[in-house]
């Protein structure tokens, strides 16, 4: 049995941005080096890992994946295991993710069931997106599994919940950078320059309304402007602007009219203040919907377990290109209790790791239920 606690926090130690994840993949690559070579393969795509562990009889493939990459944030934590990458955070969760594959990994290299395991640590979840291309990519296509199932731990739930629901689960997400370009000058001059902080500031006020004024009540949209640049000092005059954000829906029709109407208001800033106004909606994430069958089952395996309380959820405004996965191959993500004061996202977030041991037995137990003849 290996120390899941340690691992987590050697783990979360090193966060790394999307597609950057080598400290991590090579990590994990050390762990799967100790088993005996015939229990176990595993071919590298990028930063990402596919472990294929052969089953007894040689049945079907049941997947499993976990997301590898932290986030942009300096963590706050104060913990003695905290990120010693400056500016970087397991914010989301994603050691604990990678954590209880390796549990799954370890369990079943020593007990393998009749049908195949392949375990995916997938890089770039929070961006620009590792599901699609991995999908996509020849190592996948080789082992592609017949169902696919993943967790993302959530802090407002106490250890030992896990929640899910039948269908949608989360929204379809679409980046979003606006660059506006103006003319730079003297604080005392505004006449003589096109100033970027002030065009900023409408669009940001603007674009508050899409969901107030222009969504239908009855349909859900997020629009969040996480991130805005502009300026070099107090009495200059800021030459340029940038605002980061992302689109957030519970259907690709109301993503297209999000969409449409950022455009109509990004061009109406440049008209409106005279300066080039660029837009670019960068990675997009297809919705996660589970699949009602594979739910169900999850659901009367769950109930079994006297160690967790299930509670049916409803859907969340998160992102999760795991999406992409679950549009072509049947099976369910669920949250996991992590219990935290602060969020997903946040430099505190302090999930609590007794949570590990609970989605390793709860994951066992299932798989161990479905991977029979
Ligand atoms: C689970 C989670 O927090 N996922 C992220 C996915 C982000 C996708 C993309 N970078 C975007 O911001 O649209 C989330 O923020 O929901």
């Amino acid at each position: 049995m290996i120390d899941l606690v340690s691992v987590r926090r050697d783990l979360h130690r090193i966060p790394e941005l999307g597609f950057q994840e080598y400290k991590t993949q090579e990590y994990l690559l050390r762990h799967l080096s100790r088993y005996p070579k015939d229990r176990i393969e595993w071919k590298t795509w990028r930063t990402g890992i596919l472990v294929r562990i052969p089953g007894t009889a040689g049945n079907r493939t049941i997947g499993y994946r976990a997301d590898m990459d932290g986030l942009p944030i300096r963590e706050e934590t104060g913990l003695p295991f905290a990120s010693v990458h400056e500016g970087r955070m397991h914010a989301c969760g994603h050691d604990i993710h990678m954590t209880v594959a390796l549990g799954l990994i370890d369990h079943f290299v020593r007990h393998p069931i009749p049908d195949h395991l392949l375990f995916v640590f997938q890089p770039a979840e929070e961006g620009p997106g590792g599901a699609e291309p991995m999908l996509k990519s020849e190592p996948f296509r080789k082992w592609r599994p017949d169902c696919i199932f993943a967790l993302h731990i959530a802090p407002e739930y106490p250890v030992g919940t896990v929640a899910v629901k039948k269908g949608l689960l989360f929204a379809n997400t679409s980046e979003v950078f606006i660059d506006l370009i103006g003319k730079g000058g003297h604080a005392a001059y505004p006449h003589l320059a096109n100033d970027m902080v002030v065009a900023a500031a409408h669009l940001v006020g603007q674009i508050q309304t899409i969901v107030s004024r222009n969504t239908d009540p009855l349909e859900s949209a997020v629009v969040t402007i996480g991130k805005l640049t502009a300026g070099t000092a107090q009495n200059v005059i800021a030459e340029s602007a940038r605002l980061e954000g992302t689109i957030r829906t519970l259907s690709p029709e109301t993503m297209e009219r999000t969409k449409d109407r950022i455009r109509q208001l990004v061009r109406g800033i440049g008209e409106s203040f005279r300066c080039e106004a660029k837009i670019d909606f960068g990675a997009a994430y297809y919705q996660v919907v589970n699949d009602e069958r594979w739910t169900e089952t999850f659901i009367r395996v769950v109930q079994e377990l006297p160690f967790v309380r299930l509670e049916e959820c409803r859907a969340a405004m998160t992102g999760e290109d795991f999406g992409f996965m679950l549009k072509e191959i049947p099976g369910f993500m669920f949250w996991l209790g992590a219990e935290s004061a602060f969020g997903l996202h946040h430099s505190r977030l302090d999930p609590k790791e007794a949570c590990i041991e609970v989605a390793v037995k709860t994951m066992t137990a299932f798989i161990e239920k479905i991977g029979r003849e």
